[in-house]
């Protein structure tokens, strides 16, 4: 054995120098060698460099990547979150919580604009108190983020319009890159009302009437003087405290991609927690942002208006003062102050007079986005913790484009909104269904990427850059918005501003392989409003004399979508829709199984033709 380990190795025999080399003929070898060296490393760099690009390929070919698109206001966030019920429930359940200040927010913006209308017949009744400049209190900076409430029928009953199904109009005029002023919507813009001239108005019993029937008739009383000196003051300052702490992003003006750049799976966070758009400024706050300025806010209006429940306000949660982050302190003083004010909303909105008053203005907040106002009871407490259902139907205005990254998680059967189980597409999906094939199982470790992006006019520029590897586009066209106006420009009608936004995704030459799913959405808001009355035809003249119900209507207005996918897309493509209400959970994880469904059979074809 020994004498084997002795014997020279053949191949250093083979690679040894000669023995006799020359000093010339060394540096030869040894710069040949060198040669071959750095060949040898260029060819291992690209066979890494070749590995590394296949593998960024078979996840990009694994990754299933859909943009929602679509007005705002029309459901495309509310969609996102049945997304992360269905693929990613456990992070959806920890975020929860996190939800708790925009409901705090929809829920005092609710009450305000009842106050703000309250506020305005009050100023009516005595015209010198409007004129009193001293009551002016300054608006919200921060109205960018809440929840616009979109403007409606209620503002307008004459605006009429004719589906558009032939071409016309440039990208601009299809609201692409019309660049709209920052609105600030539903922002309450009246002064509070002192009580001192509330209680003179109250005393006048002015009545604003639109018929002479004592049911129409509005009565304004020294309950809703006090009522309005009690709640108008300290919700200024929840809804100021909230926004802050929400961080109302602004666009910024060089930038109408807003946070597309830092948007990736790894920086992921939700959109309402703070700090979500990494570039944005953060609005100032309103003056009132301490504890002591709350409890000032507060005492003050105790001051004028002694209230039963004063006493208890003071020791509200200052046993924690100084333990929690100056953020987390402010949500709770929110929270605190909406606790305390609890029964005061409550009869605020249960009040019979302000009902009718609501009724003459034709405000119609339970039809409105984030409509909090039949729970306050159960919110407007201190162990209050969001449902999902509560979750959905919050509303927080996208602004940018947001990217949502799922990696399909393990889950549970009974995790999944029941609905999701044993279910057959053909019953819920309208017209061409997506068909399913085989078992609905989540399927573990899939990358889904979803991204969200800001439907107002301002914000459609930002689109442009995310339409290409695309596997599909859910469009999102509210069919209950046929009688209201954009919020963005109340002259145009956002049913006709649906159609022109889908004619102009489906004509794109851009999109032209990519699949397109339409999401017919409010369905349930659709039926109450006719329900109630409002005929559509007074709105959409083409609709004639069909019947003034859901259904024909939701029919009538799919083959309007229909006709313009099927004359402008520059080559064939399946017309896929659903009529969905998307803040139905159950009934929209059966329509999020079938889209995926879809979808991933769709990617998985395209896959394998490449
Ligand atoms: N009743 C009802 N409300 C809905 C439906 N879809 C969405 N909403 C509510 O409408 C509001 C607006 O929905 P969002 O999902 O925020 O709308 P968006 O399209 O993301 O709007 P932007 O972010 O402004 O582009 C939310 O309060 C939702 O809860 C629906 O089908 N029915
Ligand atoms: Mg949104």
């Amino acid at each position: 054995m020994s004498g084997s380990l002795d014997s020279p190795d053949p191949l250093a025999i083979l690679i040894a120098p000669p023995p006799n080399e020359s000093p010339a003929s060394r540096a030869e070898r040894l710069q040949a060698e060198a040669e071959a060296r750095r060949v040898s490393e260029q060819i291992d760099e690209e066979i890494r460099r070749e590995r590394m690009d296949q593998r960024k390929w078979e996840k990009e070919k694994r990754t299933v990547k859909v943009l929602l698109l679509g007005q705002s206001e029309s459901g495309k966030s509310t969609t996102i979150k049945n997304f992360q019920m269905a693929y990613a429930p456990n992070s959806f359940a920890q975020e929860l919580s996190s939800w708790r200040s925009v409901i705090y927010l929809n829920l005092a913006r609710s009450i305000l604009t009842i106050l703000d209308h309250l506020s305005k017949e009050a100023s009516r009744l005595n015209p010198d108190a409007s004129s009193s400049s001293s009551l002016e209190v300054p608006l919200s900076q921060s109205s960018l983020v809440a929840m616009a409430s979109s403007s409606s029928a209620e503002d307008d009953a004459d605006l009429k319009f004719t589906p558009v199904t032939s071409p016309q109009g440039s990208a601009s005029e299809l609201g692409m890159s019309v660049e709209d002023s920052p609105g600030t919507p539903s922002s309450p813009s009246s002064p509070p009302f002192p009580p001192e001239l509330a209680e003179r108005a109250a005393r006048s019993r002015g009545a604003s009437t639109s018929t002479d029937s004592p049911s129409d008739k509005f009565i304004f009383t020294s309950v809703h003087a006090a009522l309005l000196a009690r709640l108008y003051p300290p919700l200024r300052k929840v809804q100021e405290t909230l926004e802050g702490t929400l961080g109302a992003p602004e666009p910024s003006p060089n930038s109408p991609y807003g946070s597309a750049a830092q948007s990736s799976a790894e920086n992921y966070q939700s959109p309402h927690e703070p700090n979500w758009r990494p570039n944005a400024r953060r609005p100032k706050e309103f003056a009132i942002t301490t504890r002591t300025g709350w409890r000032a806010a507060l005492m003050k209006v105790r001051e004028r208006i002694s209230t039963s429940s004063a006493s208890s306000l003071h020791s509200t949660s200052s046993k924690k003062a100084g333990k929690r982050r100056r953020r987390d302190m402010d949500v709770d003083e929110a929270r605190d102050v909406l606790c305390e004010l609890s029964t005061d909303m409550q009869a605020l909105w249960e009040d019979k007079h302000v009902r009718t008053l609501l009724r003459i203005k034709k405000v119609r907040l339970e039809e409105r986005s984030g409509f909090f106002l039949d729970d306050i009871s159960r919110i407007a407490t201190l162990r209050y913790e969001p449902t999902s259902d509560d979750v959905v139907r919050a509303r927080l205005r996208t602004m940018g484009v947001q990217e949502y990254s799922f990696i399909s998680e393990k889950v549970d059967k009974e995790n999944i909104a029941s609905g999701l189980l044993g279910y057959n597409s053909k019953k819920v999906a309208a017209g061409e269904t997506i068909k399913r094939n085989g078992p609905l199982g989540i399927e573990p470790g899939r990358e889904w990427i979803i991204y969200d992006v800001g439907g107002a006019r301002s914000n459609r520029q930002a689109w442009l850059p995310y339409f290409t590897n695309l596997n599909a586009i859910i469009f999102l066209a509210p069919i209950s918005c046929f009688d209201e106006r954009l919020a963005e420009d109340p002259r145009v009608n956002r049913l006709e501003d649906s159609l022109i936004l889908w004619k102009t995704i489906v004509s794109s030459d851009v999109l032209r392989g990519v699949q397109l799913i339409l999401f017919l959405n409010k369905c349930d808001l659709l039926q109450k409003k006719i329900h109630r009355g409002v005929r559509v035809a007074d709105y959409v003249s083409s609709y004639g004399d069909r019947p003034n119900d859901a259904k024909s209507v939701a029919k009538y207005l799919r083959q309007q979508f229909k006709d313009i996918s099927m004359r402008h897309s520059p080559q064939q493509r399946q017309f896929f829709s659903f009529f969905t209400s998307v803040t139905d959970t159950k009934a929209t994880a059966i329509t999020v199984a079938a889209v995926r469904e879809g979808i991933q059979r769709t990617n998985l074809r395209k896959v394998e033709l490449i």
